[in-house]
C-alpha cells in the first residue's frame, strides 16, 4: 500500500520505517526541515534501537522516503497518518494545535478519497474534529480511523513489529478493514471498536499502568517502615496471573513524553464530563513524590548537601533512549544544586537533549561512568542502563571519596553490595552496609 506519515517523530518514525520494512511504500512528513534533511543524509534524529539499520535498508531499497512537502505525498497516498505531537497545556489538558494544522493540511491537499488514521494519542471526541476540520475543506470522499499507537520508546521497533494487540476505532466498516489488511502481517489480535472507546483505551491503559506503577511505589514505602523487600513482594504478587507481573518496578516514579502529560489529559477530559477521577490524581501525586525520595535518602547519609558532590548516572528517563521530557533527573538534578551540592552527571546517550532541557555552572558533565562516580561524597542511579547494571561496584567505591550509593531503581543484589563497603539505599528495600547484617533473600530457592 502507499502510507503517508505526518510527524516524523519517535511514533511517526518508526511505524513509517516498519511498514515500509513490511513491504510498504512509506513516506514520512514533517514540517522540521532540519529534521528530514538529517534523514535524507541517513542520520537518524533519535536514538531507537535498531531505528538506523532499518531506515538504511528501506531507502536503499526504495520503499522509504522523507519529504518537508505534504502535499505530493498526501495525494499519492491511499492512507494518510498523523502522529503529530498532542504536549500538554499548562492546565493539564491536550494541545490539540498540531492536530488541527495537520488536518487542514491534509484537507487541502486531497484529491480523491483517502482513509485518515490518528495514531497521535488525542482526547475522545477528537477525531470526530478531525473530521469536521476536513470535512469543512474539501468536497473529496474521506474516512477518518482512530489507530492508537503502543509503542515504548527503547524498544519501538520490537513493540510495532509485535504488537500485543491493534486497536481500529472506525465508523466505516470498509475503512476499518482496510486497515486490519495493512495491520494483519503484526498480529492476528485486532479488535475493531467504535471511534470513542478506540481513544479511551488508549488513555485507560496509559493511565492503568501509571497506577501500577505509584501503587507499587507507596508499597515500597511502606516496605521501608516495615522492614520488607518490595521486590520480593512484587515478585510474590506478579505470580498471581490476575496482577501480573510486569510494571511493578518499585523506583523514582514514571517519566517520559506519555504517562505523565496522558495522567492529566484524562483528569481533564473526566473533569470536563463533571467526573473528579480522584484515583488518578493521587496516582500522579505519589508520582510526583517518589522522585524526591533520592534527596531524602541522601539528606539521611550525608544530613547536609551543601558542598557536598553527587554523582548522578543516568537523565534519560529510562533505559536505551535519548529522550529526557519528564525525566526524574531534571527534578533531582536542580533540587540537589538549590541544596548547595555540585552534581557530576553521566548518560550514554542523552547528556545533549539533557544540557539543551537545564544547565548550572554546579553540573560536571563527565564523559563515562567511573568519572561521574570520581570524588563524589554519593552517587545516584537515577536511569537503569545496561552499562551501569554491569559495572564493577568495586572498582566505583574505590574513586569515591565516601561510598554511599542511592539505587534509585532497584538494580543491584544484596551479594553485589556485600561484596563492597558501600553504604546502599534503594526504593522499598532495607538499607545495606557493612555493619548492617542482612537477613537472606529466599528468592531464588
Ligand atoms: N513517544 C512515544 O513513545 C509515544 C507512544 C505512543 C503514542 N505517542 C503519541 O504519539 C504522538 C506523537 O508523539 P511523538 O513522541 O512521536 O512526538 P514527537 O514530538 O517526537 O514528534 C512529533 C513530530 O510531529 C511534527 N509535526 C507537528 N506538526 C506537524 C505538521 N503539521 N506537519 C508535519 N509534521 C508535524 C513535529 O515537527 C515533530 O517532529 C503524541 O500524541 C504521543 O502522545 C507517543
Ligand atoms: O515497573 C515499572 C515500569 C516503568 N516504570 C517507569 O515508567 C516510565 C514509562 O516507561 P515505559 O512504559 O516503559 O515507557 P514509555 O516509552 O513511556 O511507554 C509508555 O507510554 C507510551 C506512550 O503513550 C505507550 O505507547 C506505552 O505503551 C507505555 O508503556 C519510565 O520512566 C519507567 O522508568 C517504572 O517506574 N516501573
Amino acid at each position: 500500500m502507499n502510507l503517508t506519515v505526518i510527524g516524523t517523530g519517535y511514533v511517526g518514525l518508526v511505524s513509517g520505517v516498519c511498514f515500509s520494512d513490511l513491504g510498504n511504500n512509506v513516506v514520512c512528513v514533517d514540517k522540521d526541515s532540519p529534521k528530514i534533511e538529517m534523514l535524507l543524509r541517513g542520520e537518524v534524529p533519535i536514538y531507537e534501537p535498531g531505528l538506523k539499520e532499518l531506515i538504511a535498508k528501506n531507502t536503499a531499497e526504495g520503499r522509504l522516503s522523507f519529504s518537508t512537502d505534504i502535499s505530493a505525498p498526501v495525494q499519492d497516498a491511499e492512507i494518510v497518518f498523523i502522529a503529530v505531537g498532542t504536549p500538554q497545556l499548562p492546565n493539564g489538558e491536550a494541545n490539540l494545535q498540531y492536530i488541527d494544522q495537520a488536518a487542514r493540511e491534509i484537507a487541502v491537499a486531497l484529491n480523491g478519497y483517502k482513509i485518515i488514521v490518528t495514531k497521535s494519542t488525542v482526547p475522545v471526541g477528537t477525531n470526530e474534529r478531525i473530521k469536521q476540520i476536513i470535512g469543512e475543506l474539501t468536497t473529496h470522499p474521506f474516512d477518518v480511523v482512530s489507530v492508537p499507537e503502543f509503542l515504548r520508546e527503547g524498544s519501538a521497533i520490537k513493540d510495532t513489529l509485535h504488537p500485543d494487540r491493534v486497536i481500529i476505532g472506525a465508523e466505516s466498516k470498509e475503512a476499518a478493514e482496510t486497515i486490519a489488511v495493512l495491520h494483519r502481517p503484526l498480529t492476528s489480535k485486532i479488535i475493531v471498536t467504535d471511534i470513542r472507546s478506540a481513544e479511551m483505551i488508549k488513555y485507560a491503559s496509559n493511565a492503568f499502568l501509571a497506577t501500577k506503577i505509584s501503587f507499587i511505589n507507596e508499597i515500597a514505602n511502606i516496605c521501608e517502615k516495615v522492614g520488607a523487600d518490595v521486590t520480593l513482594v512484587a515478585k510474590g504478587m506478579g505470580e498471581d496471573r490476575r496482577i501480573g507481573a510486569s510494571f511493578l518496578n518499585a523506583g523514582i516514579g514514571y517519566g517520559g513524553s506519555c504517562f505523565p502529560k496522558d495522567t492529566h489529559a484524562l483528569i481533564q477530559i473526566a473533569g470536563n464530563v463533571e467526573y473528579d477521577f480522584k484515583l488518578l490524581r493521587s496516582v500522579v501525586e505519589v508520582n510526583q513524590m517518589q522522585r524526591f525520595n533520592v534527596i531524602s535518602k541522601l539528606q539521611e547519609s550525608l544530613e547536609d548537601l551543601a558542598g557536598k558532590t553527587v554523582g548522578i548516572w543516568g537523565l534519560a528517563f529510562k533505559p536505551n533512549t535519548d529522550d529526557v521530557r519528564e525525566a526524574p533527573a531534571l527534578e533531582i538534578v536542580p533540587a540537589l544544586i538549590t541544596h548547595g551540592a555540585k552534581v557530576k552527571v553521566y548518560d550514554p546517550i542523552a547528556m545533549d537533549k539533557f544540557r539543551k532541557e537545564y544547565n548550572h555552572e554546579s553540573i560536571l558533565w563527565s564523559s563515562n561512568a567511573v568519572a561521574a562516580a570520581a570524588e563524589c561524597d554519593a552517587l545516584c542511579l537515577l536511569t537503569e542502563w545496561d552499562e551501569f547494571v554491569k559495572t564493577d561496584l568495586q572498582q566505583i567505591e574505590k574513586v569515591m571519596d565516601r561510598p554511599i550509593l542511592v539505587d534509585g531503581r532497584n538494580v543491584f543484589s544484596q551479594e553485589q553490595i556485600e561484596k563492597t563497603d558501600f553504604t546502599y539505599y534503594s526504593v522499598g528495600r532495607p538499607m545495606m552496609n557493612r555493619s548492617n547484617a542482612q537477613k537472606p533473600s529466599f528468592l531464588n530457592i
